[in-house]
């Protein structure tokens, strides 16, 4: 254990953060302790979860020269995770109940560390995959990285199990405001691969089930955008400590979530070069990589388009003969008006580029919410977990966005799609319209007197009446 409890006097609350060790988790949630301890200054005391090969993601934030400490705890073995790894990007998208699994191996560590720290957590925010955190005897705040209606359908689904369906039967979640429906095929992976009576899965089953019965919420979103469903939470939960902080960013850009593939500034000065709005970005995420049939009906796409375009292209996390990289000569032919980043990209800083107009995205919760602040249209390709839900709410809600194509395995048709691209930076779409409102509404959300500043605030005004209860 790596904290060190000599700065912590009683008259400081003090919090322990636990995140969940995926890129898509770890971002947001290291980007908004960020916020909470700019905005609890001297009040705070913030302790960060994570196991030893964890702290490389964690070092820019305890670098920031704020009152942020690391607590490393050994990461607890499990016989379906290879020795080495602790980090859902070094195992298939199948990893992430395996690792919810394993991780509940640091119950009875965390329990010794708190009930043997001089000045324990009055509460613990941790990711919405870290249910049984609920049973540390201390309040948790569970902790969002997804939109608030994918709590309201990941709360219903786990609650009240409705038996699953052929793939393209409709499920309609009729209590959750818009009634959502779905073909049982776009539901959540997880919720779909529950297996009853197995050991490893009612122990997933009952950390989602905690998620309900949480003292508090943080979710990365603003209400401007999800209020209907903000509202139904605290309804359902029965308390109004339901928190919407977002958008969460990043104070600096740094090397958010890996280092970049390629320095930030040979991609801002290829984006300098481009006109306001014509370039298409492209990227599926820190999970998702594309069959080779994908990979090359998108740079068909791309090709036969004519637009300018960045893409992130990412590898498969070990040999897999059916995906990966094989655009050999495309970048000879695309020269000039295509910039290929194979591994990790600079996603932020390029989607906030004036020149960057369109983002074909697998509609991750945090690409749609940073795509919203940077104002761009969503050319929407949802492939799994809540990418369905946040696509709908992208394309028939907010209609900030269009369908380009959707499911895991589906092959685009490389002219239609380069019709999509196309339109996306020539055509004068509402969507686009719309998009800027939407942003200037986020940008306001995080202002001074911001509907998410004051929940920001009033989540750090209860956590410190929680210290003083004690
Ligand atoms: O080359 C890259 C790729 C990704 N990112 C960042 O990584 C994050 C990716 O998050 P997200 O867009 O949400 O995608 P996933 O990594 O796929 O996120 C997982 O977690 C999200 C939050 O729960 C879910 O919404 C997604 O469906 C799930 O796949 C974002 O902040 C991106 O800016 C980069 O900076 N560079």
């Amino acid at each position: 254990m790596t904290v060190n409890a000599e700065n912590i006097t009683p008259t400081r609350t003090h919090v322990l953060i636990f995140p969940f060790p995926a890129q898509g988790h770890m971002i947001p949630l290291f980007d908004f302790t960020h916020r909470l301890a700019l905005r609890g200054g001297a009040a705070l005391k913030i302790t960060v979860l994570v196991t030893p090969k964890n702290l490389p993601f964690l070092s820019p934030l305890l670098s920031a020269g704020l009152d942020i400490e690391a607590l490393t705890l050994p990461f607890p073995s499990h016989p379906s995770i290879p020795s080495g790894v602790e980090n859902v990007q070094d195992l298939p998208p199948s990893g992430f109940p395996t690792m919810i699994h394993a991780l509940g191996g640091l119950h009875a560590p965390l329990l010794s560390w708190i009930a043997s720290h001089p000045f324990p957590p009055v509460a613990i925010v941790s990711d919405f995959f870290l249910g049984w955190t609920q049973h540390l005897g201390i309040p948790r705040v569970e902790f969002s990285p997804s939109a608030a209606v994918t709590c309201c359908i990941l709360d219903t689904l786990w609650i009240e199990m409705p038996t699953i369906g052929d793939d393209d039967e409709i499920f309609e979640f009729t209590k959750i405001p818009n009634s959502w429906k779905y073909p049982w095929s776009q539901i959540s992976s997880i919720y779909l691969s529950y297996v009853h009576g197995d050991p490893a899965w009612e122990f997933v089953r009952d950390s989602f089930r905690d998620n309900a019965a949480c003292w508090g919420l943080v979710v990365n979103t603003f209400s401007d955008m999800e209020s209907v469903y903000l509202e139904h939470l605290k309804k359902e939960m029965g308390h109004d400590r339901i928190w919407a902080v977002g958008p969460v960013l990043p104070v600096s850009e740094g090397n958010r979530g890996g280092r970049t593939s390629v320095p930030v500034d040979h991609v801002m000065s290829w984006l300098d070069a481009r006109a306001d709005n014509h370039v298409v970005y492209v990227c599926f995420g820190s999970q998702a990589v594309l069959t080779k049939e994908q990979t090359l009906a998108l740079a068909s796409a791309l090709e036969k388009s004519g637009v300018h375009f960045v893409w992130a292209v990412k590898e498969p996390f070990e040999e897999d003969s059916t995906r990966g990289n094989i655009l050999d000569g495309f970048e000879d032919r695309v020269a000039g008006r295509g910039l290929v980043i194979r591994g990790w990209a600079p996603q932020v800083a390029v989607l906030q580029h004036r020149a960057v107009g369109a983002f074909l995205t697998h509609c991750g919760w945090n690409s749609v919410v940073e795509a919203v602040v940077a104002g761009v249209l969503m050319l929407t390709w949802p492939m799994r977990a809540d990418q369905y839900t946040d696509a709908t709410l992208v394309v028939d809600e907010l209609k900030v966005g269009v369908r380009a194509c959707e499911g895991p395995d589906t092959v685009p048709d490389p002219d239609e799609l380069a019709r999509v691209f196309v339109d996306s930076v020539t055509g004068k779409q509402t969507e686009r319209i719309r998009a800027m409102k939407l942003r200037e509404a986020a940008l306001d959300a995080i202002q001074e007197r911001g509907s998410s500043v004051r929940d920001i605030d009033g989540f750090i005004e209860h956590l410190v009446s929680l210290g003083l209860k004690k």
